[in-house]
């Protein structure tokens, strides 16, 4: 049974350490009813008594059309992984559903088509690398200093299960940066590695580098230089809850515009 007024959310990747924080999130949330939870590692189960919430009458499937079809969602919240998140996307708009998506690794190409097929049917979507405001201001002041600053290096650290890299965040403070300053060669023309992958990831002069370890969440510095001088901008997530409540407003934000918005600093603005 639907509640009026409520989005009605399916949380696909439920049971994923972003999914049963989101899950939570929309249980908690008065303006969100949870009517599916979809992951392919759990079967059949209540949602709420897996989670320790009590029962909520929505039950896991492994199933996204199934589960869309009987549950008459408004917005799917989509963290899987970056192999599957396409195929959920196709579903969700196969039945006019607007996915709020948080998955990352996702080519640019997908967005694009996405956005035409959102335009289309007249319904919104949103992708966002990363929910957490804290991150969404580091990413901004970067874009913002690298005008000034114009040698920029990123590193990002993450947990070691996870299975993209580098992260989305890093990816889009890097297309925020290269929005504000020319394409430039940094460092010696002439370096070399003397072992692959010394400097990092190459995105169009800028270095970006992974860390993976046990005990790291989310977090990334910026690091700009400059003569005599470097500015380093950092933001820790320290834990899961920091990007709540950014999904909680997309999934409402969402029921209010037609296309697709990539970062949620277009939600914000
Ligand atoms: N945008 C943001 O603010 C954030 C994005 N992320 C991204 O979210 C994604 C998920 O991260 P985690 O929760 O740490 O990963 P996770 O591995 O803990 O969770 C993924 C879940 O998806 C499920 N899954 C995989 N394939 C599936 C399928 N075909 N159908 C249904 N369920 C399926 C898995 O069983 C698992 O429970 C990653 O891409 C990560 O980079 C993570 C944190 C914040
Ligand atoms: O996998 C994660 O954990 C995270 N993924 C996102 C990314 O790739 O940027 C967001 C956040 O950094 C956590």
């Amino acid at each position: 049974m639907t509640e009026k007024g409520k989005v009605r959310v399916v949380v696909v990747g439920a049971n994923g350490r972003m999914g049963r924080e989101v899950v939570r999130t929309v249980v908690k949330d008065p303006g969100l009813q949870l009517v599916g939870a979809v992951d392919r590692s759990v079967e059949k189960e209540d949602v709420g008594v897996v989670l320790g919430l009590g029962e909520t009458g929505v039950y896991f499937s492994d199933k996204l059309g199934e589960t869309l079809l009987k549950s008459e969602a408004d917005v799917i919240i989509d963290f899987t992984t970056p192999n599957v998140v396409r195929d959920n996307i196709y579903t969700s708009l196969e039945y006019g559903v607007r996915p709020v998506v948080g998955t990352t690794g996702i080519p640019q190409e997908d967005l694009q088509a996405w956005d035409r097929i959102l335009q289309d049917k007249g319904i919104g979507g949103l992708v966002a690398p990363n929910f957490a405001i804290g991150a969404i201001l580091m990413m901004k002041f970067a874009a913002q200093a690298a005008r000034y600053l114009p040698h920029v290096e990123i590193i990002e650290m993450h947990h070691d299960q996870k299975l993209d890299a580098p992260s989305g965040t890093a990816i889009k403070t890097a297309e925020m940066i290269v929005k504000e300053r020319q394409r430039m060669v940094q460092g010696h023309p002439d370096e070399e590695e003397k072992l692959a992958g010394a400097r990092g990831a190459d995105f169009e002069g800028m270095k970006i580098h992974s860390v993976r370890l046990p005990g790291y969440v989310a977090h990334q510095e910026v690091i700009l230089g400059g003569i005599g001088q470097t500015l380093t901008i950092r933001h820790d997530s320290i834990s899961r809850e920091s990007f709540m409540p950014g999904v909680a407003m997309a999934a409402k934000k969402v029921m209010e515009f037609t296309g697709l918005v990539y970062g949620l600093e277009n939600l914000i603005d």
